[in-house]
């Protein structure tokens, strides 16, 4: 301890500085109060050096001197600027500190003399991020700097969505999940496990930001088309927020990711020594829905009506109950089920320039018939019914589904889960894929099964037999479960397909034309979605919010992305196209009388640009 210390130190114990700001920083009297009570020595004997541990190092605290049996409180001294500043993710800039902040806030020596301009930075960063052959690599260095230094890491996002994009999302994300017991350095979220039963709302208070906009929650059951990875399913709340920052332009520090741990079947896991969850079976029934109430009152009660709660990759059985059980009292959204809906409407709509005709005209299959299926369904016969003015009950029949049991057909639906039954049309049982779009006949085949190679060669070669531009989207995520390749669709349906998939393939050329395929991924819509809810201070979200949504991204594909083959604009242009997509929502949001920031603004584009976080340095005084 420095003699600027000790001297720090024996004032505050004498009383004469309650709270007071040094180079050191802030010392607060409580914290020193607890050396005195809890150390079990005095600390004028800790400041005078009466104590000490060995190895020349002076005890300060107490804590090598304490037999086992006393207690200890692990008390800090915070530092405002200096060393911690540069430790604080929020502030840090690196070697971008200006000389006059080195000076001001006491970190000359601590930097190289070289200064840096944030642009410098992230060429440096890019250039490193690039050496990395592995994917999970370039994941981790990713993760280091978002604990490292928070613009930065936004910044580097913003700037090469395209490329960063599949490194914090999927397809990586899904490897980090899978593999982050191992890779666990320090928690980037809540963790809520079934051992906070009864104190969640003290568990919420943890946290260190208190104005919690947005809330993304998993029990990491179905965590993408990888199945239940338990507690390591954080990955997917970290990385969903990180796109509600960077795409849709919410303070980092008003987000919040949280896994809901109730144990995993998932045995693997529950017999490896690193697995970072409970290691028991899931629990269920009411066990499971008392947590999740407890969970969604305590929210509400710490962060007030109106912060957004995304549910994320929930297996079906819970996902469509929970959303159900929550809408009509709490601003709840599911994106597996909603966001997914919304993205693929968007692009089908978009596409309609392409294959012509309008919905109605269109027949659709799914292979799939869980959230993101049925979800998709709904949303497309819903809109097809506002077009049409026919009862949703009709335009449901344009719609197919294909499950493990094959065509949901209506001799099935005594044993139909409650979302599948709304799609049990009346047709003889067909067992597979292939033999269901060769009866069906479909203009549309949209794959959201989670399971990998399903589209096979036959199968886009049937859907090519009898459309002359076939609509195929793959959705499934990541990149091992789609449903098939970029270039299998293309090659297979002689370069007719207009093709998009849920996690990025790159451009294929087939004779001699560059086919470029699109993503159908609910990142294009809830960055936008969520800010529209936000800014307009809504209450409850609406299947008109959602349609909202689709029409303002499907309005922004161009005549150039069109020629390429794309049903969706490019992610670079992403923040102007939330922009758009919160307008409308918010617009929306307003007709329904769901939105409470009045008065309304007059532009809400721009409205929605000026509420985007830049992350840009702030000057330090
Ligand atoms: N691109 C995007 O934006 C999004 C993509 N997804 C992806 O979609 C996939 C599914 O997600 P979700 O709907 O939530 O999952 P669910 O578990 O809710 O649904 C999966 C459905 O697929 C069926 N299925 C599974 N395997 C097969 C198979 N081999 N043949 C036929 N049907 C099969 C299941 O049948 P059964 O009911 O009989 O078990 C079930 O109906 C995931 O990979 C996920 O990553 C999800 C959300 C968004
Ligand atoms: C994209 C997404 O939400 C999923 O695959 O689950
Ligand atoms: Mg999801």
């Amino acid at each position: 301890m420095s003699s600027l210390q000790r001297h720090f130190l024996r004032r505050v114990v004498q009383g004469v500085g309650r709270e007071r700001k040094s180079r050191w920083g802030l010392i607060t009297e409580r914290k020193m109060a607890n050396v005195v009570n809890d150390g079990g020595d005095s600390t004028e004997e800790i400041v005078n050096g009466a104590v000490g541990g060995g190895g020349g190092v002076e005890d300060v605290y107490g804590e090598d001197f304490a037999t086992e049996e006393q207690f200890l409180t692990p008390w800090a001294v915070s530092i405002a600027s200096g060393y911690n500043l540069m430790r604080d993710p929020r502030h840090n800039k690196g070697t971008a500190f200006t000389e006059k902040e080195r000076d001001a806030h006491y970190l000359r020596g601590l930097l190289p003399p070289a200064i840096f301009t944030q642009e410098l930075q992230e060429k440096r960063l890019m250039h490193n991020l690039r050496q990395f052959e592995v994917p999970l690599q370039r994941y981790m260095a990713m993760m280091d700097l978002q604990e490292r230094n928070e613009r930065l890491f936004y910044k580097l996002l913003i700037d090469n969505v395209e490329e960063l994009l599949p490194v914090v999302y999927t397809p990586t994300v899904g490897e980090a999940c899978q593999k982050y017991g191992s890779i666990f350095r320090r928690p980037q979220g809540l963790y809520i496990s079934l051992k906070e039963k009864g104190k969640i709302l003290e568990v919420l208070k943890n946290w260190p930001e208190r104005n919690i906009q947005v809330i993304v929650v998993t029990d990491g059951e179905r965590i993408l088309g990888l199945g239940d990875l338990g507690c390591q399913g954080m990955g997917i709340p970290v990385g969903k927020l990180s796109l509600y920052t960077a795409l849709g332009g919410i303070r980092p520090s008003a987000c919040l990711p949280i896994t809901i741990d109730v144990g995993t079947n998932n045995e693997k896991l529950l017999n490896d020594e690193f697995y970072i969850g409970l290691k028991q079976r899931r629990a269920t029934g009411q066990e499971y829905a008392e947590l999740l109430e407890e969970f969604m009152t305590a929210v509400k009660q710490n962060y007030g009506e109106k912060v957004l709660v995304q549910f994320e990759d929930f297996a079906n059985h819970n996902a469509f109950d929970l959303l159900e059980k929550y809408t009509r009292s709490h601003l709840v959204f599911n994106d597996d089920i909603q966001g997914t809906a919304s993205v693929v409407l968007a692009g089908l709509i978009a596409a309609l320039k392409l294959v012509g005709g309008t919905l109605a005209d269109h027949k659709f299959l799914f292979l799939g018939a869980g959230e993101a299926g049925t979800g998709i369904a709904e949303l497309i016969a819903l809109e097809i019914s506002k077009q049409t003015k026919a009862p949703v009950e009709e335009t449901r029949k344009k719609i197919w589904l294909v499950d493990s049991k094959g065509l949901i057909v209506s001799s099935r639906k005594e044993s139909l889960q409650h979302f599948k039954k709304p799609w049990a049309h009346d047709h003889e049982p067909v067992k597979n894929l292939l033999d269901a779009v060769k009866a069906i006949k479909p203009t549309v085949l949209i794959g959201s099964s989670g399971a990998g190679r399903t589209f096979t060669k036959e199968v886009v070669e049937a859907m090519a037999s009898f459309n002359e531009k076939p609509l195929i989207l793959a959705l499934s995520n990541p990149t091992s479960q789609s449903e098939c390749t970029a270039e299998e669709a293309y090659t297979w349906s002689q370069g007719r397909a207009i093709f998009a998939s849920g996690s990025p393939f790159d451009p294929v050329e087939y004779n001699g034309t560059l086919m470029v395929p699109g993503q159908a991924n609910n990142a294009y819509i809830f960055p936008g979605f969520g800010l529209g809810l936000i800014m307009s201070g809504a209450i409850r979200v609406h299947d008109d919010l959602l349609l909202a949504a689709s029409e303002a991204l499907a309005v922004q594909v161009e005549d150039e992305h069109f020629k390429k083959g794309l049903i969706y604009p490019p992610f670079t242009n992403i923040r102007k196209i939330s922009a758009n997509i919160a307008a409308k929502v918010a617009d929306k949001a307003y007709q329904l009388g769901l939105a409470s920031r009045l008065p309304r603004p007059k532009d809400l584009v721009k409205h929605a640009e000026s509420c985007m976080y830049s992350p840009l340095y702030r000057t330090y005084r």
